[in-house]
């Protein structure tokens, strides 16, 4: 069968784990791209990409499939290099950026006409940046937009999306400014409202420092985004500048509603308030991840002790169990970290587990 080459230009946490997705396919040949030759070397080290290089027409010229997953303002820049460089007849350049309009409009402005431009966001990610935060199950079950531009071939819609398969997304169909509307609201919205809420307790704790040591649960969980990346973050808000003002202005106007039902001291308003936040954040899609085909994988929660990985790989290796792949993984809530390990074989799990368990070890088959 005839090899698909595929670069990858932004070895991250997004283009890794795509680069990691495409890769189970064998006739997927995964060429990175990144200005870092710290991330190549890593991606090359930890079996993400075939090849690297620093070289952007290196890594697109073979390419049939170019995915442009640097931060979005340097997708643009991409963009217009991309133009200049030697590229195959009918490659297909699709994106990974958070911000949709802006690209599309850029993209038809700057490609030539024998190249398609196809613009798409899966949307999974995490705060952690870096191809050593990526793994191939990073997309499973969350949707992977695509917002091809009025008149794009049909066929090579299909074609992505048939690639996109191997993310084990499920890969919809959007008009690109729907698309920065729909994902201001649930995304980058709530990115400014964790940051804005831990800057002003930030300036809280200036003054009373109770307030970074009685942060609990609540106060972790609503604003774990805010450890995400500030230069992804910046770039995100002013490409998607017109939504975000308005929803602000709405986000404004029913802050002012509820704080003047505490204002009157109205408990059915307040209670009511709770009410419907809870029935339509309870009624939220669940993303199931895990039922698709099980790698023979484990994962162990770490001790916060120095040396827990080398004492867990020692203990396998003493026993003769293969290790393929390991992982360090976050959990729920950050609390503890996961060592994900990948075994050879169902056999080698089983004996892996029950070896570990033997040590106190907490072992799941599922994170
Ligand atoms: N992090 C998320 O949750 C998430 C989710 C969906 C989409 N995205 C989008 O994916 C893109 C990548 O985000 P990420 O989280 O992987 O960031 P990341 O920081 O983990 O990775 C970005 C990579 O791009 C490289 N890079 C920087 N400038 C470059 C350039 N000019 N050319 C090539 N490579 C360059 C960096 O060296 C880095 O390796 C962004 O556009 C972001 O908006 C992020
Ligand atoms: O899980 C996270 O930490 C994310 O922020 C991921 C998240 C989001 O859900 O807002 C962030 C940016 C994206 O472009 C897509 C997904």
């Amino acid at each position: 069968m005839k090899k698909t080459t595929i670069a990858v230009v932004g070895v991250g946490l997004i283009g890794g784990s795509i680069a990691l997705s495409l890769k189970n396919d064998p006739n997927n040949r995964i060429v990175g791209f990144d200005v870092r030759q710290d991330s190549l070397d890593k991606a090359l080290t930890n079996g993400v990409i075939h090849a690297g290089t620093t070289d952007l027409q290196t890594a697109v010229r073979e390419a049939n499939i170019i995915f442009l997953a640097a931060p979005v303002e340097q997708i643009y820049a991409t963009l217009e290099t991309l133009r200049q460089l030697d590229l195959q007849p009918d490659v297909i350049v699709t994106d990974a950026g958070s911000t949709k309009s802006g690209i599309v409009h850029h993209a038809t402005k700057v490609i030539p006409d024998h190249v398609t431009f196809i613009g798409g966001h899966p949307m999974a990610g995490s705060h952690k940046s870096g191809v050593e935060a990526a793994s191939d199950r990073l997309f499973e079950n969350a949707y992977y937009v695509l917002t091809p531009a009025p008149g794009t071939p049909e066929e090579k819609v299909e074609r992505l999306s048939e690639l996109l398969q191997l993310t084990r997304a499920k890969v919809v169909r959007m008009d690109a400014d729907t698309h920065d509307q729909v994902v201001g609201a649930v995304s980058h919205f709530p990115h400014i409202l964790a940051s804005a809420l831990v800057n002003l307790v930030a300036d809280y704790d200036d003054e009373n420092a109770w307030h970074a040591r009685l942060a609990a649960g609540g106060f972790r969980d609503i604003t774990r985004i805010a450890s995400s990346n500030p230069r992804m973050w910046r770039d995100i808000l002013l490409h998607n500048r017109d939504h975000l003002l308005k929803i602000a202005r709405d986000w404004s106007a029913a802050l002012q509603d509820v704080m003047q039902l505490v204002e009157k001291a109205d408990p059915d308003g307040i209670e009511q308030f709770f009410q419907s936040a809870r029935d339509f954040r309870d009624g939220l899609p669940e993303r199931k991840t895990g039922a698709l085909p099980p790698l023979f994988d484990l994962y162990i929660d770490i001790p916060d002790h120095p040396g827990e990985i080398g004492r867990i790989t020692t203990l396998l290796g003493a026993k003769q169990i293969n290790i393929t792949n390991l992982q360090i993984r976050e959990t729920r809530e950050d609390i503890y970290g996961a060592l994900r390990i990948t075994f050879q074989s169902q056999y080698e799990m089983e004996k892996g587990e029950e070896l570990l368990r033997f040590f106190d070890y907490n072992v799941y088959r599922r994170l």
